[in-house]
């Protein structure tokens, strides 16, 4: 399958993909959206650079964020994915995407938009939140983020992967249920 090499340059409608990574702080959500735009060459996201400061702010304090902080971020992720997809782009993008609700949100208005759950024991998340260096997310905030989470619905497209995986290994899981070349 070739219509998302890089090589294949703008593709039609319905030919593009969008695919959201996502899951608790920590996960390793970015870690394989990058691998996955490195392989397939589609235009990367990082929804933490599209939080608000304040929500940027009231994290890092150690608050979990509202659905009303949430909204204006899932508004805008959504946004930019719109804009790839009239651009005839491909896009992959980290975004928590914790609840149902939320997830319908960003699928507004694009055709279709498949998820990677990255899922696993919550004591894996913790140690490589605690060695993770330099980032806003206090590791306390991980308990409300698990709270929050909702499951993937049978009717939503995703997939869930076993985030004790190496990074290569859940790649090569994602380009394979993506339907793509590994
Ligand atoms: N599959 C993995 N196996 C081991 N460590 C990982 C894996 N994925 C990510 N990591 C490490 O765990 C930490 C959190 O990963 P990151 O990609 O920043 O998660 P998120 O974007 O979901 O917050 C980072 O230090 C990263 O290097
Ligand atoms: O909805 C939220 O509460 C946040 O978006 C949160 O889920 C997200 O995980 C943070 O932005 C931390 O960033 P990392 O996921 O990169 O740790």
């Amino acid at each position: 399958m070739s219509e998302s090499t890089p090589e294949s340059g703008q593709l039609g409608q319905g030919q593009q993909r969008h695919v959201i990574v996502m899951g608790v702080s920590g996960s390793g959500k970015s870690t394989i959206a990058e691998g996955i735009a490195e392989r397939t060459g589609w235009v990367f996201g990082e929804a933490d650079e599209f939080h608000p400061a304040a929500n940027i702010a009231k994290m890092e304090a150690g608050t979990p964020l509202t659905d009303e902080d949430r909204w204006p971020w899932l508004e805008a992720l959504n946004a930019w994915m719109r804009e790839r997809a009239a651009a005839g782009e491909s896009t992959v993008i980290t975004c928590s995407a914790l609840r149902r609700v939320y997830r319908d949100r960003l699928r507004e208005g694009l055709d279709s938009l498949d998820f990677l759950h990255l899922d696993g024991p919550a004591e894996v998340i913790a140690s490589r939140m605690e060695g993770r260096k330099g980032h806003f997310m206090p590791p306390e905030l991980l308990q409300s983020q698990l709270d929050t989470l909702e499951a993937l619905d049978p009717d939503e497209s995703g997939v869930v992967l076993d985030l004790r995986h190496t990074p290569d290994e859940l790649i090569d899981e994602a380009l394979t249920w993506l339907n793509l070349p590994t």
